[in-house]
This record gives structure tokens, C-alpha cells and sequence, in this order.
């Protein structure tokens, strides 16, 4: 077992041996990430504060509105210059995509290319930086097809089964990295007095034991039924069918919810909804849903679309949106075990104070989501 207060590099690298192969480009290029992740870490501690006299000054571009039609916040953009400029230089890498970038980025022909592709959310749960709640960098690390450096999007659209690494950092009272390597999930948290990772929480397991359910309920009239059903039984509690009280939680930041989940179990549910922005799901495969289930599955989770694993999706788009629901393994088949009843057309029952007193829903229920 490795000693506690190991450093990240130190891990990854003892890590590889212990695994019997070491990749040195693998190790250099996760230290960039982590590197990138501590000046995005300082950036946001700093809030509304000027750049601190040490931090590098970002020149990011002016927030406008993203692929995705969202404003962007003015971190968003320096987080992700600084993912840009810190791995950009590294030789390991031969392209990037980020959340905050409609085309892959090329790695410019001044700086070696290597054989990797990076992927990330630059700042995650943007929603919450201003009102100074914990956000995050998500990243997920392929290789690049054999002879390519020059990456098309088409490069990018591997299953997540084939990410080589996958974590993501925590900007938050703490700030850390979560990260896989392929084999378990290990937390790392910034010692700002040596300015390192250092090991905290290895081999994360997601406890069974569930009483935490996260979703968004405002969309509660969008959702199918499968998700309607399941909600409804944990908010019924002990008088229900599920005969256990639930608590519920919505932070409105992947990453705090997926650590709160590693630390003490639950599920977590971004479905597709019935509206037209959100049908095929909220969260963005390649750079949250990818590395975030390769995350949950290697801590003895489960992740899906609700009808689909999540690493086994063949992606379609740079910024393709999936349904999310992962956490626990029985919550998770629970749901999926919901939606294919419902699917096969079986009537989902259950007793609805909450949406009135219908209490069977047919396939029929679908139709509105198309
Ligand atoms: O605002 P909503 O609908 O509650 O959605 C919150 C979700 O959106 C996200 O903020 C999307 O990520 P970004 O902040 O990177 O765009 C997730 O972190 C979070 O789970
Ligand atoms: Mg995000
Ligand atoms: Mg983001």
C-alpha cells in the first residue's frame, strides 16, 4: 500500500512499476495536469481579488457565449488558458478539447507532439463561482490513433473505455485531485505549505449503503417516468416501498457531487428530459460523463445513460450531451432495471402525492420526448 502523504507524481510513478509498465509520457503529462490544477486552484481562491503578485497573469479572452449557449464566466476562460498554456509545451500531448472550445485544439508546431489527447472541463460548476461554492477541472486522457498529429474531432470520439486516466480537481475548502490511472481511485489533497498533491484517500470505494439521492427537482415535470418513479420512492421514505428515509442533495457542481458520493455513497441523476435542450441530457460526454464513470466504475460504482453504460457509448460529437445517472451499483441497476420495464412497455407503478393521484404510467409516456 502506498505510504500516505505520497505525492501525486510519486504515486503515478509507483503506480506504473507496481503495474509492471512505467510511461513516463503518461507520468509528465498527468503533471502538467496536476500543475495546471494548482494554478486554477489559486485563481479561484482568490475570488474576486486581483491576480496575487506570484500568480501568472492569464490573458484569457473576453467571456462571450460557448458552444453550448452558455455565458461564460471570466474563470471559466482562465481556467482554461491555463489547461492550454501549461500542457501545451510538454511533448506529450499531440491535441486537446476543451468544454470552452468548439474545434480541438492543435498543439502549435513550435512545441513537440506527443501521443495523447487531452480532454477537459476547465472549471466545472461554473454556476456556483460566484457565490463562492466549491467548483472544479475535469480532465480524461486518450491516446491518439497510431500516426496522428494532427487530431480531427473523429480523434476524440473513442468509447471511455479506451481513457488511459481520468479525474478531476476540487476547488473547495480543500483543494484536491481525484484521479484513476486505470486501476482504483486515489485522492490527493494540495498541501499548500510544500505546494503538492499529496496522498489522502487511497483506494476510494463508493460505500452501498445509500440515503442520498442528487437531482435537480426544479425539472422534475421534464423527467421521464423511470426517474419520476425512483425520486418519488425516496422521497416517500420509510413509508414507502423503499422503507428507508433518503436525503437529498443538489449542489449544481458535478464534481462536488461525484466526491460526495466516493466519501459516503448515493446516486446521482442528470436524466434526459423532455425539453428540447436537455433530451439528450445535460452533462457533456467526452469531458465530464467519460472521465467521471471511468471514475465511479473503478470505485466499485456504476454509471448510465439509464439505458446504456456509459464507457461503452461510441460518441458521436465533440460536445454530444448524455443522461447521466451514476453512484452506488444497486441504485444505479435499479434505475436501469426501471427504465427497461418501462421501455419493454410495462406500467411502472407507484402512489404519486407529489405529481396527484395518477399512480400508473403507460409507455404511452414517452411519446412527449420523441
Ligand atoms: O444548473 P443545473 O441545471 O442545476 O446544472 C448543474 C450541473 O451543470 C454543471 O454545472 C455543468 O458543468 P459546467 O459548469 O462545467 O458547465 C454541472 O457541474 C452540474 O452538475
Ligand atoms: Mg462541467
Ligand atoms: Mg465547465
Amino acid at each position: 500500500m502506498p505510504h500516505r502523504h505520497t505525492t501525486f507524481s510519486k504515486f503515478i510513478i509507483e503506480d506504473q512499476r507496481r503495474r509492471g509498465g512505467a510511461d513516463t509520457d503518461l507520468t509528465a503529462l498527468l503533471n502538467d495536469v496536476q500543475t495546471a490544477c494548482k494554478f486554477i486552484a489559486s485563481a479561484a481562491a482568490r475570488g474576486s481579488l486581483a491576480p496575487s503578485a506570484g500568480q501568472p497573469a492569464v490573458p484569457a479572452p473576453e467571456p462571450g457565449v460557448n458552444v453550448h449557449g452558455e455565458t461564460q464566466k471570466p474563470l471559466d476562460l482562465i481556467a482554461n488558458e491555463i489547461m492550454l498554456r501549461t500542457c501545451e509545451y510538454g511533448g506529450k500531448l499531440c491535441g486537446m478539447a476543451s468544454e470552452e472550445m468548439e474545434e480541438p485544439y492543435r498543439i502549435p508546431r513550435e512545441y513537440p507532439r506527443g501521443r495523447y489527447l487531452l480532454a477537459f472541463d476547465p472549471l466545472d460548476g461554473s454556476s456556483n463561482v460566484d457565490v463562492n461554492l466549491t467548483v472544479g477541472t475535469i480532465f480524461s486522457i486518450l491516446k491518439a490513433p497510431d500516426g496522428v498529429d494532427e487530431p480531427e474531432v473523429e480523434h476524440f470520439l473513442q468509447p471511455g473505455t479506451q481513457q488511459v486516466a481520468a479525474g478531476f480537481a476540487l476547488y473547495g475548502p480543500a483543494d484536491m485531485i481525484i484521479a484513476t490511472f486505470g486501476e482504483g481511485v486515489h485522492g490527493f489533497t494540495l498541501d499548500r505549505e510544500i505546494g503538492a498533491y499529496t496522498l489522502t484517500h487511497p483506494d476510494m470505494r463508493i460505500p452501498d449503503h445509500v440515503c442520498e439521492f442528487a437531482i435537480n427537482s426544479s425539472n422534475a415535470r421534464f423527467w421521464e417516468p423511470p426517474v419520476r418513479m425512483y425520486v418519488e420512492e425516496c422521497i416517500k421514505g420509510s413509508s414507502g416501498p423503499r422503507e428507508t428515509d433518503f436525503n437529498m442533495r443538489w449542489i449544481a457542481s458535478l464534481v462536488a457531487e461525484v466526491y460526495r458520493i466516493l466519501i459516503r455513497g448515493g446516486v446521482f441523476l442528470y436524466p434526459r428530459d423532455a425539453r428540447p435542450t436537455h433530451k439528450p441530457g445535460r452533462l457533456r460526454l467526452l469531458y465530464e460523463a467519460n472521465p467521471i464513470a471511468m471514475l465511479v466504475e473503478q470505485a466499485g460504482g456504476a454509471a448510465s445513460t439509464g439505458r446504456q453504460r456509459i464507457l461503452d457509448i461510441k460518441p458521436m460529437a465533440l460536445h454530444q450531451r448524455v443522461p447521466v445517472i451514476l453512484g452506488s451499483k444497486a441504485e444505479v441497476e435499479r434505475l436501469v432495471a426501471y427504465h427497461a420495464a418501462y421501455d419493454r412497455g410495462e406500467e411502472l407503478t407507484f402512489h404519486a402525492p407529489l405529481f396527484g393521484s395518477r399512480s400508473l404510467f403507460l409507455a404511452s409516456e414517452t411519446a412527449a420526448l420523441g
